[in-house]
């Protein structure tokens, strides 16, 4: 999916939220359990009973990864699932990878040929040569983290390197990388204020902001700093969503937290545009 096409998207639905699918077997419902395949009847009810309100879906792959290749083969069905029926959605596989560069082609392989995602998330540490295979798959998107929302992020993101904070750093560098064009970035909504500052470094480029929900990030903060002329924004929420029931009401207790959100987006998009 082109950058072009998601922001269409965005507008047709007044939504800029992205579904967290990061399914853990001792939280969903227990009837779903006698399933065939718990992890995909699941997913598919959630993406049936949300699609409306959002634009984009974020397995993380550690919760299919944890279930070996029973698990793999779900999340295989659900990128499947989401590419025959809601072809207009945008995916991402949250899956922090990035090695030296034959292993990150393979991975890009894995995540953009094989099982057809339109974006994947990247660890910068490894730099340059780390980054650009995944760069290099035309209307493929590589999501590099950058200021993420957990606490540990103040370890070594936020120090200062030659007088600059490294996050910083690898929003500066990042941008001289070949195909620069195809790069968002992973800010925390716990992290809104410094979204400012990064504003000002990445001015155009697409931000996924996870936090909001479970982690307490606030929306409001997030459009009101990080919001630009094309929106530039993916809000993920994961668990606020998909376990805001767990009786047989799952779906429909889902779809009245995302459209909750979406009301929230489309006034800010009001706002704006
Ligand atoms: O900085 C980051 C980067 C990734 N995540 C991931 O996003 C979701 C958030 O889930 P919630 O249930 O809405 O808290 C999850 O997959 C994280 O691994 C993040 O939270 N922060």
């Amino acid at each position: 999916m082109t950058t072009k096409q998601l922001i269409a998207q965005i507008h047709k639905k007044k939504s800029f939220l992205c579904v967290g699918l990061d399914v853990d077997l001792t939280k969903i419902p227990e009837h779903l359990l006698k399933e065939e395949d718990p992890i995909f009847a699941f997913n598919k009810a959630i993406i049936d009973a949300t699609h409306e309100f959002c634009v984009a879906y974020k397995p993380n792959t550690a919760f299919y990864e944890a279930y070996g290749i029973k698990g793999w083969m779900a999340l295989e069905k659900t990128i499947n699932y989401l590419n025959t029926n809601y072809p207009e959605i945008f995916t991402i596989a949250d899956a922090k990878r990035g090695d030296i560069g034959n292993t990150s082609t393979m991975y890009a392989k894995a995540f953009f040929d094989d099982l057809g995602f339109d974006s994947v998330t990247i660890a910068p540490y490894m730099g340059k040569d780390s980054v650009e295979p995944f760069l290099a798959f035309e209307d493929k998107h590589t999501i590099l983290l950058a200021l993420t929302s957990n606490e540990g992020a103040f370890d070594f993101q936020t120090k200062k390197l030659e007088g600059t904070a490294l996050y910083k750093q690898v929003l500066e560098t990042s941008k001289t990388y070949k195909n620069a064009q195809n790069l968002m970035y992973v800010v925390g909504a716990t992290k809104a204020t410094y979204l400012q500052e990064i504003r000002q470094i990445v001015p155009d480029n697409f931000l996924l902001v996870p936090g909001v929900g479970a982690q307490g990030g606030s929306l409001k903060e997030v459009c009101n700093y990080g919001m630009n002329k094309n929106v530039g924004l993916l809000v993920n929420s994961s668990r606020g969503i998909i376990y805001a029931s767990k009786g047989e009401n799952f779906a429909q207790e889902a779809m009245k937290n995302a459209k909750e959100l979406q009301n929230q987006m489309a006034q800010e998009l009001a706002r704006k545009f």
